[in-house]
C-alpha cells in the first residue's frame, strides 16, 4: 500500500496534466479505493468513481468527490472522461469518451537496466502462475490498443516497475 501510495504520488506530482482538465474518472478494479482517494484529494474537482466487485466495495464510506459503484467489469461499469485502470483489465473495447490510464508494467529488455527486467520477468511468472496472465512489452501493449480501437498512446516510465500508459481515442 506504502508502494502505491508513493507511486500515486509521484504521478501527481511529474504528471499532473495526465488528470488536469478531467471531470470524472472511473477507477476499474480499483478495490477499496485507496489510489482513488489519493487521486481526489488532489484534485477535488473530479467526480471519482471505484468500480469493483459488489464484496469488495460494500460498506465502505464515500468521499465528497469519491463514490463506489458495484458490478462485474466483464459485463459493463460506469461511463466518465477517463477510464483508470492499476493492476486490473477489462475485454471490452474502445468506449465513447475520453482517454485510458493505465498504470502497469511494459517489459523494456532494451532500455531497462537488467535488474529491472529480470524482475519484470519474475512477475510474468507469476501472472502466468496466478492469474494466466502476463506482463507486456511496448508493441504488446500497442497491438492490445490498435485493436481495440484506440488511435495513439503514451507511455512514461519510471514509477518503480511500472509505468504510466496514456491511451487515446
Ligand atoms: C490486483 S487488484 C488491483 C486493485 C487496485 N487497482 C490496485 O492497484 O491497488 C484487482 C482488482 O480487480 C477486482 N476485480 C477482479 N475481477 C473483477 C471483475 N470481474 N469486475 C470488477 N472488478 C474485478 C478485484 O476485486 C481487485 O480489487
Amino acid at each position: 500500500m506504502a508502494s502505491d501510495s508513493r507511486i500515486m504520488g509521484l504521478v501527481i506530482r511529474n504528471c499532473e496534466a495526465v488528470f488536469v482538465g478531467l471531470n470524472s474518472l472511473v477507477d476499474v478494479g480499483g478495490g477499496t479505493g485507496i489510489i482513488a482517494q489519493i487521486i481526489s484529494e488532489a484534485f477535488p474537482s473530479i467526480k471519482f468513481i471505484v468500480f469493483d466487485l459488489p464484496h469488495v466495495v460494500e460498506n465502505l464510506p464515500e468521499g465528497k468527490n469519491l463514490n463506489y459503484v458495484e458490478g462485474d467489469t466483464f459485463q459493463s461499469f460506469p461511463s466518465a472522461n477517463a477510464i483508470f485502470f492499476k493492476r486490473s483489465y477489462s475485454k471490452q473495447g474502445r468506449r465513447e469518451g475520453g482517454k485510458v490510464i493505465i498504470i502497469d508494467i511494459v517489459v523494456d529488455g532494451d532500455k531497462d537496466e537488467h535488474d529491472i527486467t529480470e524482475t519484470k520477468l519474475v512477475c510474468d511468472i507469476f501472472m502466468m502462475v496466478l492469474a494466466t496472465g502476463r506482463e507486456r512489452s511496448e508493441k504488446e501493449w500497442e497491438k492490445i490498443f490498435l485493436e481495440a480501437g484506440f488511435s495513439h498512446y503514451k507511455i512514461t516510465p519510471n514509477f518503480g516497475l511500472r509505468s504510466l500508459i496514456e491511451v487515446y481515442p
